[in-house]
């Protein structure tokens, strides 16, 4: 009998996609059993001869990933919805297969942007902490006053599965119109939250809220800079829930420092972690949250699970629940 396929597993995963791998019985599976990144020397080496890797967004899987994997590698799949991390271009060059993990976290990163929003708006890090530490002398008529999402415009820069799920969460907050901006208009998704497809000045322009919700790819790296900000509303809010690379961050810094606009919630930044002296942590209007939009436990669990299952059946030759398209 052959040897079943090798897998490596770039980190302690949630367990329900542990089981699986487990129970399959289909793969040998060795894991970097901790909560922290596998150093990159240990993980060239633990790929070495690998069919199948289990990923997280920490890794590259470059060329040199690749190189050191080696000719078996047939499938490598990220418990992440986000695939900047992969060359997709050595990836298709090697005929590997990609699973990923959309739809599993749409609600709980939809969930968190809301959260973030409102945080963001009605300026509670703020309010806490002034309530904290003296701050809170009496009842006083604009002090900590925010923004209201009632009779706004939000936009969405990036219109997918997550933009609808926020527009479905901040209907019921009276939001007057929702406006959009992509590569092209994506009439389906639109239709379902009677969202308007603008150019890419008039979402600066028209936006109270602006949520970020596009891929980080070579397009849209960096596009939220000087140019984006400078034709927001001074009572905007910008938030940002993708990648910290569609964020021109010095840009961002003197937007908000200057009063360009009025606030930004960022789950994401360049780099990650952003070092504590960094310029940004110094604003008030500035909420910065450690990449945790998907951080619920039955999403992480889903997740891992579904890239389990994608891996498996990228192994067996079978179509992945989840797989990218090269
Ligand atoms: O950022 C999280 C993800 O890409 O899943």
């Amino acid at each position: 009998m052959s040897a079943l396929p090798k897998v490596y597993v770039t980190r302690k995963v949630p367990p329900d996609g542990l089981d699986i791998l487990r129970k399959s019985g289909q793969v040998q599976f060795d894991m970097w059993d901790s909560d922290d990144p596998v150093p990159r020397v240990e993980l060239l080496k633990k790929v070495k001869g690998c069919d199948g890797i289990l990923c997280v967004l920490t890794e590259k899987i470059d060329a040199q990933l690749l190189e050191a994997a080696g000719p078996n590698l047939k499938v490598v799949s990220t418990m992440s919805v986000g695939f900047d991390h992969l060359s997709l271009d050595e990836l298709k060059k090697r005929g590997i297969r990609v699973g990923y993990t959309p739809d599993v976290l749409t609600d709980c990163v939809a969930e968190l942007t809301v959260a973030l929003l409102l945080t963001t708006s009605r300026r509670l890090i703020e309010a806490t902490h002034e309530a904290k530490t003296g701050g809170w002398g009496t009842w006083r008529t604009l002090w900590l006053c925010g923004h209201e999402l009632a009779n706004s415009t939000v936009g969405i820069l990036g219109l997918g599965r997550i933009g609808v799920a926020i527009a479905e969460r901040l209907k019921p907050f009276k939001v007057k119109k929702f406006i959009y901006t992509d590569v092209v208009p994506r009439p389906e998704l639109a239709n379902m939250i009677e969202a308007e497809y603008v150019s890419f000045d008039e979402l600066a322009k028209q936006s109270d809220f602006l949520a970020i919700c596009c891929a980080l790819t070579p397009e849209t790296h960096g596009i939220c800079n000087w140019n984006l900000f400078s034709k927001m509303k001074k009572n905007a809010i910008f938030i940002n829930t993708s990648r910290g690379g569609v964020v021109n961050q010095e840009d961002l810094y003197e937007a908000l420092s200057t009063g360009l606009i009025a606030g930004a919630g960022l789950d994401v930044t360049t780099p990650e972690p952003l070092p504590t002296h960094h310029p940004l942590f110094t604003l008030k209007n500035c909420v910065i949250l450690p990449h945790i939009a998907s951080a619920s436990y039955t999403t992480r669990n889903a997740m891992s699970a579904l890239a389990a299952n994608n891996l498996l059946a990228g192994l067996r030759g079978e179509p992945m629940p989840q797989e990218l398209k090269l």
